[in-house]
């Protein structure tokens, strides 16, 4: 295992559609390079939450706009207990619900949403004296276009599905694989192609591969080797900066 620590404040972004491994790959390079690291996707998610706690209708983009600036989100960004805050409130759990995750590419394709989504990310990755890994949809392309190492996580559809029942069914604490499961792998795959198309086709910052990222494709690798892949990028960029 490495475990190389960075000597300069090293900015990482990981952009890539659902289940590539944006999350867990992140979390793991920054506590073994010892950066803070920052889910972009759960403030998307935060704010989501808060739509729709607040009773606006999440397919009104003018409501949703109107509102973008009420709530006060909160990312902890240490990698090793990463945190969500909105107002307060942690909403780590409930942020990870099927209703979240249907309304949140409406509620982040909204401009104003994005502004001060974006705005927030920019202050905390510039408040991260020892570097962090930043991950989502649009941060080597849009929030930050100057990242010292920029990465684009992919795998196929069916493996992004099965990695993303597995987790959900691991949450809701069912075991052997059944028939059941296999029906909830399809829909899972659905939804998250439905999402990956609405992220992608959005008209503000959609997902989208900067030209200077460097693509990774997770299909067949293990979670291991994808974060020795990551950690190696970064130890090449930090020696070609000496
Ligand atoms: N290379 C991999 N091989 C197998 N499982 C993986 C791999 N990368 C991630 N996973 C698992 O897939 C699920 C989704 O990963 P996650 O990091 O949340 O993806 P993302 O952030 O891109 O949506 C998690 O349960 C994670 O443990
Ligand atoms: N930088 C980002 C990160 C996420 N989003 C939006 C679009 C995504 O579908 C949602 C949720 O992102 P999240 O990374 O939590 O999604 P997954 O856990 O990978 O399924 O947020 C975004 O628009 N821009």
């Amino acid at each position: 295992m490495s475990t190389a620590v960075v000597a300069t404040p090293v900015v990482v972004a990981i952009d890539g559609p659902s289940g590539t491994g944006k999350s867990s790959t992140s979390k793991a390079v920054a506590a073994r390079m010892g950066l803070r690291y920052l889910d972009t996707g759960a403030q998307y998610r935060a704010i989501t939450w808060w739509m729709l706690n607040a009773g606006i209708d999440v397919d009104d983009a003018e409501a949703v706009a109107a509102a973008a600036g009420k709530p006060t989100i909160v990312s902890g960004t240490d990698p090793l207990a990463p945190t969500i805050t909105v107002d307060g409130t942690d909403v780590a759990a409930p942020i990870r619900g099927r209703q979240v995750t249907g309304a949140v590419s409406a509620v982040s394709a909204v401009p104003e949403v994005r502004a001060r989504i974006t705005e927030l990310q920019r202050s905390i990755a510039a408040g991260a004296a020892e570097g962090i890994v930043v991950e989502g949809r649009d941060i080597g392309t849009t929030v930050l276009p100057d990242a010292d190492v920029k990465i684009f996580l992919t795998a196929s559809p069916e493996v992004r599905a099965a990695r993303r029942s597995a987790e959900l069914a691991g949450r809701a604490g069912s075991s052997a694989p059944t028939a059941q499961a296999g029906s909830d792998v399809a829909a899972t795959q659905a939804a998250l192609l439905r999402r990956d198309a609405a992220d992608s086709r959005r008209k503000t910052s959609p997902l989208a591969k900067a030209a200077d990222a460097t693509e990774v494709d997770t299909s067949e690798l293990t979670l291991e080797q994808v974060i020795e892949c990551v950690v190696t990028l970064i130890e090449e960029r930090g020696r070609r900066a000496r």
